[in-house]
């Protein structure tokens, strides 16, 4: 096993390609054959079989790794037509590049294996070992509507993020394309669309076209030097259930920021103030009681830090990977460059204790 994670970074950015192949099918396929789970959150065809290409992709090649994934198998093993088309979707999605493909551990074997796969997700996370975090569609509300959608997979060694890769289909390829309100609704991923980016703890963080997965392609990606905070451009889910925007807009209006918030899905956050078409990402909570999952975070945490960011909660705390499926020693998100960062949570700070 490699020590400088180049290897799990090739295998990652690989089966994140792979994966989004076959998202984009489903995206402009009018069936997505959605769901709705006991949360009353949404899964689709797409989130399954993106969870069981990856799954499959990390087993192949590091059979030991655990894996805390948000989806599991039992809707298909319920259903025998939602278990077919899931499979016909999952033999279809091959990489062009024969050696890429191989590398991947080539195709599933059958339907029945694809379940078993789907179901080796469910690691209960922790701080020992090595246990890869994936989120087959993330922002699958987005996904839906025609927004922003993410593939995410992070490596953590001993609760640690050691690697990470975004692949998102609907943003510009252009790291220096500006983060405009277009971004968040009706997206597509016609031509100049679908980045993927990654991050190795210690190395930086780099973009690269999606259809160019590999290693190769990739250029370094730094978050922006913002003088003036009140230019700043912040962004936010879509989603008013997912994150305060009253308590946002406030913050923002406390930095002096007047340009109204870009609202996207996923962790094409994260990706778009990595590479400084945006500059803050705020995600304050909205239930007390809700724990943010790790697969929803992981990846864009480590690509953010390494692009010269910092990501802490809304009390200043790094977020804490190492405690199992859940962020639950953290509350809300605070993702902004490092020279500002302090500005940024003290006015999160201040927000809040207002509303004691
Ligand atoms: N009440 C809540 N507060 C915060 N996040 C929530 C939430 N309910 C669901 N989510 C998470 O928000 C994610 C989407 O984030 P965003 O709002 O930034 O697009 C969802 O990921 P999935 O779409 O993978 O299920 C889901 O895990
Ligand atoms: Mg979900
Ligand atoms: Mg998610
Ligand atoms: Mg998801």
């Amino acid at each position: 096993m490699s020590t400088d994670y180049s290897k799990e970074l090739n295998v990652a950015l690989l089966a994140v390609q792979r994966a989004a192949i076959l998202t984009k099918q489903v995206f402009h396929s009018h069936a997505k054959g959605t769901l709705n789970k006991s949360d009353a959150s949404p899964v689709t065809i797409g989130d399954f079989g993106a969870q069981a290409l990856i799954i499959a992709a990390i087993k192949a090649n590091f059979p030991d790794d655990e894996v805390v994934g948000e989806e599991e198998a039992k809707d298909l093993r319920e259903n025998a037509d939602l278990k077919k088309t899931v499979w016909d979707l999952v033999k279809q999605a091959k990489l062009d590049d024969d050696a890429a493909e191989k590398t991947l551990g080539g195709p599933i074997e059958s339907d029945d294996r694809m379940l078993d796969v789907l179901d080796m997700g469910a690691s209960q996370g922790g701080n020992k070992g090595r246990i890869w975090a994936l989120d087959p569609i993330d922002g699958t509300k987005g996904f839906l509507r025609g927004g922003q959608y993410a593939v995410c997979l992070a490596l953590m060694v001993d609760g640690d993020v050691k690697v990470g890769v975004l692949g998102c289909p609907n943003l510009p390829i252009d790291d220096s394309a500006p983060l405009t309100e277009d971004l968040g609704a009706n997206a597509t991923d016609s031509e100049g669309k679908g980045v993927l980016m990654s991050a190795i703890l210690g190395k930086g963080a780099d973009s690269r076209p999606l259809t160019r997965g590999a290693l190769k392609d990739a250029t370094t990606i730094s978050m922006k030097t913002v003088n003036d905070i009140s230019s700043a451009t912040f962004c936010e889910s879509v989603e008013a259930a997912h994150s305060a925007h009253g308590d946002q807009a406030q913050i923002a209006s406390k930095l002096g920021i007047t340009k109204p918030s870009v609202r996207m899905d996923s962790q094409a956050k994260y990706a778009s103030i990595a590479r400084g078409a945006g500059d803050i990402y705020l995600r304050l909570p909205v239930k007390k009681d809700y724990q943010e999952k790790i697969w929803d975070h992981a990846a864009g945490d480590l690509i953010v830090r390494e692009a010269g960011g910092e990501v802490t909660d809304a009390q200043g705390k790094r977020l804490d990977f190492s405690v199992g499926r859940t962020l639950k020693n953290n509350k809300g998100v605070v993702a902004a460059p490092k020279a500002i960062h302090g500005k940024v949570l003290e006015a999160v700070t201040s927000v809040l204790s207002a509303k004691q």
